[in-house]
């Protein structure tokens, strides 16, 4: 049941629309996901696309099945999926995602970037920036730098960085209460206002971040105008930026201005309605910041790893895969090394939980390499693939050996139906478990 106050509120402001609104939530939800455009092979997929979204399409990918696992698709309510399709960053570009965890937007995000430029990903509660880095990882991307740190931490460090950044704030949540009657519990008349507090900070600290001239994507998922169109009314007046238009199909509607002051700009923003389109409520603003002069970025510049040490990782590297070491500064945290994202700016006060492509790990006198590699790289990559059956497939993945009747002493892909989703190491016949713990099932 809807929460008391709230049919009484969107009765109030929807009028004629209302029935048809409250109407909606007796439907079931919608789900979607995504393929990952920049890894092969595609998956082979049967459902309706999602109208607004490049890569997506209707119905559920399971958990344990291959294609979520080995980082070939990802799960998104269609709506949600509308969001990066308005960033929509372009190739090379520096790009912020505030507020980042699970991933879904990021992930998405980094589809449009392909494998250049360089993407922050940034989550505020630690454990659900594990959750996102995991979900970086499982995506197979290597421009990605995950970091865990609050708006005005990053501001300090970050002024003027990123030609493009994306709030999808923490809202009310509204617009999930169908997919997620849980949320309901939270709500209250007032809690719109409250959230409403916190988006004016995060959107104060993410602006100081834009580069002059750069774009600003918010996002939430209620339909609270005190979320929504009053934000962007507000983010216009006290932030110097300017709305811009945003492409509308399948029954997305402009916002309502009538639900702020009522400046006409403000139907630049988009809503998506459940009684109006395929998909759970969502709220999309699109912004530009006034031009000027951009500041000079510094640039991370993280411990390289030395000569013996690169020597390690290169002969691992070249027994394993048969593609060179990706371009860009190698560099180690304590005895883990990583690829650093072009263009990736000084992190000094930053908490960075993953800084680029995770190539693996420095042992007495040679290197492991990571997880990480096995979804970052399709099969063709790897100098030896091991086909597993589905049973081997959930054995692997629970931590168990397998067994392959070869001489063959390397580390190799382990891949169902030509989709690699794990490395192993293998030794007189025994391929050792190298899944993460962390993943086993
Ligand atoms: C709507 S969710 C993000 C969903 C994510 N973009 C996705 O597509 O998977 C909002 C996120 O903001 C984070 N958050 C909460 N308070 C915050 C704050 N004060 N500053 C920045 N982020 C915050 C929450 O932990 C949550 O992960």
């Amino acid at each position: 049941m809807l929460p008391a106050g709230f049919s009484e509120k969107y009765t109030r402001l929807l009028g004629t629309q209302a029935p048809a609104f409250l109407a909606s939530f007796d439907a079931p939800a919608y789900s979607g996901f995504r393929i990952n455009p920049l890894r092969q092979p595609a998956p082979t997929v049967n459902a309706a696309p999602v109208p607004w979204s490049p890569w997506g399409y209707y119905g559920k990918v399971a958990g344990n099945g291959i294609d979520h696992v080995a980082g070939l698709v990802y799960g998104q309510e269609p709506s949600a999926q509308f969001v990066g399709t308005v960033a929509a960053p372009k190739p090379g570009e520096r790009v912020l995602d505030l507020c980042a965890a699970p991933g879904g937007k990021t992930t998405q995000l980094a589809s449009y970037l392909g494998d250049t430029g360089v993407l922050v990903a940034n989550e505020i509660n630690p454990g659900r920036a594990k959750i996102l880095a995991s979900n970086v990882e499982r995506f197979g991307l290597r421009n990605v730098v995950v970091t865990n740190s609050d708006p005005a931490t990053l501001a300090a460090q970050w002024p003027g960085v990123f030609d493009r950044i994306l709030v999808d704030a923490p809202c009310s949540g509204e617009g999930m209460f169908r997919k997620d009657p849980a949320a309901m519990q939270y709500w209250t008349p007032a809690y719109p206002a409250e959230c409403a507090r916190r988006q004016r900070e995060i959107l104060t600290e993410a602006v100081k971040m834009l580069r002059p001239g750069g774009t600003l994507v918010y996002s939430t998922c209620t339909f609270a105008p005190e979320e929504d169109e009053q934000i962007a009314a507000w983010a216009t007046a006290n932030l110097g930026l300017t709305l811009q238009p945003i492409d509308r199909v399948a029954g997305i509607a402009p916002g309502r201005p009538e639900f702020a002051a009522g400046a006409a700009d403000l139907a630049l923003t988009a809503r998506l309605w459940p009684h109006l389109v395929a998909g759970e409520g969502h709220f999309v603003a699109k912004f530009q910041k006034a031009a000027g002069d951009a500041p000079r970025v510094k640039l991370a510049q993280p411990r390289v790893v030395g000569r013996a040490e690169a020597a390690l990782v290169t002969a691992w590297w070249q027994d394993t895969l048969q593609v060179p070491l990706p371009a860009g500064t190698m560099y180690a945290v304590r005895d883990q090394v990583f690829v650093l994202p072009v263009g990736t700016p000084a992190w000094d006060h930053i908490r960075v939980i993953r800084g680029g492509l995770h190539l693996g790990t420095l042992k007495k006198n040679r290197f492991e390499g990571s997880h990480s590699l096995a979804t970052a790289y399709p099969a063709a990559s790897f100098r030896h693939v091991v086909a597993v059956t589905p049973a081997e497939y959930a054995s692997y993945r629970h931590g168990e050996t397998l067994q392959r009747a070869t001489a063959l002493k390397a580390w190799v892909l382990l891949a169902l139906d030509e989709k690699g989703f794990a490395l192993g190491k293998q030794v007189n016949g025994t391929i050792k478990n190298a899944y993460p713990k962390g993943l086993r099932v």
